[in-house]
């Protein structure tokens, strides 16, 4: 559980020359998906490739709170031996979700459609995020909650004891919301309907099929309709987790914008509704090429290789394209700092909502460093000094957010001077092998009095 230990302050030095092999770990968001929807099988499902950062730990251990028998095999391999839809036990203790918003409102929805009581917590970030976007859906289904003052955690919901189907239209574009409804619907009689008026990751719906769950998707003038049939009996898979691609953006980025690199991604997921940053630093300039596209366990994969890209320009964001990489705009912004002219994004309001408020965190670091940042509600500018032209030197806050983190250090890389953080702790949420990995392609980030 992050945000528990002592702070690690890192500082990540101007380099040349990146290159090698990047392999990055399993996706996050598909990592949280097979172990709750394993949990929810019957029989024993066998994971490869799994994140092991901190966030899915902590759902590893919840779903050993509602009775899975979850083992791990080491190197990635996992085994989880579920209990079937309605199967879940009641925690005899608080589950504590750590950093992760993904981790508790997947299992708010996967518990409250049973008759059983849970109290959720985490960290102080996740205690501080909106978790009423899944309590009010939670509530037509019959649970009901408490929790903080503006439905914050700790929070206890009180599962639906006779739940019944629903039909949602997600307010926020969400898949953490629209999957949540979808788990809570496995376990109520008939169809829940869940409907989104712009496309957000479909893990959970194309893994739910895969589990052998009744679900059909139709793009519609309202949006996509998802429906799903309740009471399935979910059939053990086994699931081989595609390297993540929010990862990926990290040495990717760092790549683009250090002089004389060539780095490869290798295997990295490439689902349309999570590649957007990809189609964006192509718009932009950057020297990407996508190589052996391939299907790797129902998802698109290919190998990814970036070089240096010192003529990228500045472009407006496609705000349709938000969604596809929501959690990619605070590395963009420091690839936009070493483009030539503004980048302009629109349309990402939910960034304020992350684990830190990502626009006001990113904004503030970029302007220590010297770069010029314009920002509203729902929008943020970054204005582009060229390539190799931030000048660097500041400590930025990374707010108990990985990602905030990981774009400083990739900044230093390519600025003028280093570029500090007061806690890289957040780090291991998501990407456990972040210094040695970076360290391997011959970057400098280094913790502080180590
Ligand atoms: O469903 C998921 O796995 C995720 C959905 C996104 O959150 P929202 O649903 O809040 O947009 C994303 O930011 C998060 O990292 C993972
Ligand atoms: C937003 C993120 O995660 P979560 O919502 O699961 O905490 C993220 O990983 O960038």
């Amino acid at each position: 559980m992050s945000g528990h230990g002592s702070p690690i302050p890192m500082v990540s030095h101007p380099v040349r020359g990146l290159s090698g092999v990047a392999e990055v770990p399993g996706d996050k968001s598909i990592s949280h998906r097979s172990l709750i929807l394993g949990a929810l099988a019957v029989g024993e499902t066998r994971i490869t490739g799994l994140l092991e950062g901190e966030d899915v730990l902590d759902t590893a251990g919840a779903m050993r709170a509602f009775g899975a028998e979850v083992v791990d095999h080491g190197g990635g391999a996992w085994s989880v031996h579920g209990v079937g839809v309605g199967g879940f036990a009641e925690p005899e203790a608080v589950i504590d979700c750590g950093n992760s918003g993904t981790g508790v409102r997947l299992i708010m929805g996967a518990m409250a459609t049973s008759p059983i009581t849970v109290t959720f917590t985490g960290d102080a970030s996740l205690n501080s995020r909106p978790m009423a976007r899944v309590t009010d859906p939670l509530a037509l289904f019959g649970a009901r909650s408490v929790g903080r003052r503006g439905g914050r955690l700790p929070m206890t919901i009180v599962g639906a004891a006779d739940p019944v189907p629903v039909r949602y239209e997600v307010p926020v574009p969400s898949a953490q919301v629209k999957s949540a409804v979808l788990l809570a619907g496995l376990n109520a009689p008939g169809r829940t309907v869940v409907i989104e008026r712009e496309a957000t990751r479909d893990h959970t719906e194309r893994m739910l099929a895969g589990f052998g769950a009744e679900i059909s998707v139709e793009e519609t003038a309202e949006g996509r309709v998802i429906t799903l049939t309740g009471r399935p009996e979910l059939r053990p898979q086994a699931i081989v987790v595609p390297r993540d691609p929010s990862s990926a953006a990290f040495p990717v980025c760092a790549a683009l914008i250090v002089p004389g690199s060539d780095v490869l991604v290798p295997g990295i997921g490439l689902n349309p509704t999570r590649a957007g940053l990809f189609d964006t630093l192509c718009d932009m300039g950057a020297d990407l090429s996508f190589e052996n596209r391939r299907d790797e366990g129902g998802e698109p994969v290919a190998d990814l290789r970036a070089r240096y890209s010192p003529d990228m320009r500045g472009i407006e964001v496609p705000p349709e394209r938000a969604a596809s990489m929501i959690d990619e705009y605070p590395v963009l912004s420091v690839v936009a700092a070493n483009a030539r002219g503004v980048t302009m994004m629109r349309g990402v309001g939910e960034l304020r909502v992350k684990e830190s408020d990502r626009i006001d965190a990113m904004a503030t670091g970029l302007r220590a460093n010297g770069v010029t940042v314009d920002a509203g509600e729902d929008w943020w500018s970054v204005e582009g000094l060229g390539a190799g032209g931030v000048p660097g030197g500041a400590t930025c806050a990374s707010h108990l957010d990985h990602r905030i983190a990981m774009s400083f250090m990739v900044m230093g890389l390519g600025a003028q001077a280093p570029v500090a953080i007061d806690d890289g702790a957040p780090i291991a949420t998501s990407f456990p092998v972040f210094e040695p990995l970076m360290a391997g392609l011959g970057a400098r980030i280094e913790r502080r009095g180590a």
